[in-house]
């Protein structure tokens, strides 16, 4: 029997392997391989992954690293070669997990839509498919900006446009788990803003979100957590917070100061631990650029808070540079 419950959070599979109903989702040693068995595509090779819910999780990696094939596992849309999944607690093909996918939503990276329709018949057309109540269209269509485009045929709309009615149909339901792959494409800097308020809100009602993405700068301040795919494999797991603490890149502060003041500075960091660790340069005559391991950001800080600075820039390690670590290191 497969997806047994046994309590009221609690699932007990197959193998005695547990699968708790705090947890939005779940992977356990997936694999997914295209092709033939002699010359296989590794889409996805032996992940696991849990995401709480409630969370607004990223999901990042190079062209063809396994996103959208880990979305479509999750959807039940494609089996695994290897492992088990949950979403919601209901196992991935278990009889219960129909009931579990009709709480989905899922705006796919290339959605295709029927040009002679327009975007409310668009709508209702997916709402029939979903089992959702066509009463939730009009209501949708607003909630995404186009109420006024909503009669008018999607042959055209432009790209952005196009783009909100994806993420209206994911919506249909009011699922309590959406999984966004690439949504932001086509959108611009204002309706990007607003996407994401609007998944701060839906976050704040308790849905869970998992988005991947190739615009990290988008995420690096958005999502509760993200891992990173490369090649099929998890590289990276946790907070932005947590992945920069593990990150080797040395921090950077630029600081400007009187050019006397400059002339000491190197006298004055002796005197910290691992001193030598350090690395400055001094850019101008009143201005230099400071390399510091992160364990000295504090002890530095505080020295550098008892002077005479003009000005003091702390240059944080960014999501991209954390991107072409882990790759380097994959
Ligand atoms: N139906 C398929 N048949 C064979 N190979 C496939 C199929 N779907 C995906 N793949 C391969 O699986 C790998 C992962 O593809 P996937 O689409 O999941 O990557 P992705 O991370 O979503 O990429 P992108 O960022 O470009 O959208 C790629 O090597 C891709 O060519």
């Amino acid at each position: 029997m497969r997806g047994r419950v046994c309590s009221r959070n609690t699932r007990i599979g197959v193998n005695g392997v547990a699968s708790n109903s705090t947890e939005a989702l779940r992977l356990q040693g997936v694999a997914k391989h295209y092709g033939s068995a002699r010359a296989p595509v590794k889409a996805l090779d032996g992940i696991d992954l849990s995401v709480p819910a409630g969370q607004l999780f990223g999901l990042i990696g190079h062209n063809g690293a396994g996103k959208s094939t880990l979305f479509k596992l999750l959807l039940g849309l494609i089996s695994p070669s290897q492992g088990r999944l949950w979403v919601a607690g209901s196992e991935v093909g278990a009889a219960d997990f129909r009931e579990a996918r009709r709480r989905v939503g899922y705006l796919p990276e290339n959605l295709v839509l029927y040009d002679n329709l327009d975007g409310l018949e668009t709508l209702q057309f997916f709402a029939r498919l979903k089992g959702a109540p066509a009463t939730q269209c009009a209501g949708l269509l607003e909630q995404v900006g186009l109420a006024e485009a909503g009669r008018r045929p999607v042959r055209e709309y432009s790209k952005g446009m196009r783009q909100r009615l994806g993420f209206a149909q994911a919506l249909l339901g009011e699922p309590q788990l959406l999984l966004l792959d690439e949504p932001t494409t086509g959108l611009d800097p204002t309706a990007i803003r607003d996407f994401y308020a609007q998944l701060q809100r839906l976050r704040e009602r308790g849905v869970t979100l998992v988005i991947s993405s190739h615009i990290l700068a988008e995420l690096e301040q958005r999502v509760d957590a993200l891992a990173m795919l490369s090649q099929g494999r998890l590289c990276a797991q946790g907070t932005v917070g947590r992945l920069r603490e593990r990150s080797s890149r040395p921090l950077r502060l630029c600081l400007r100061a009187e050019a006397a003041l400059l002339d000491t500075l190197p006298q004055q960091l002796a005197g910290l631990a691992e001193a030598t660790t350090l690395h400055w340069q001094r850019d101008a005559a009143q201005q230099l650029t400071l390399d510091c391991p992160r364990s000295l950001k504090m002890p530095l800080l505080r020295l550098l808070g008892g002077l005479a600075l003009l000005d003091l820039q702390i240059e944080e390690t960014t999501l991209e540079d954390l991107y072409f670590e882990l790759r380097e290191a994959a």
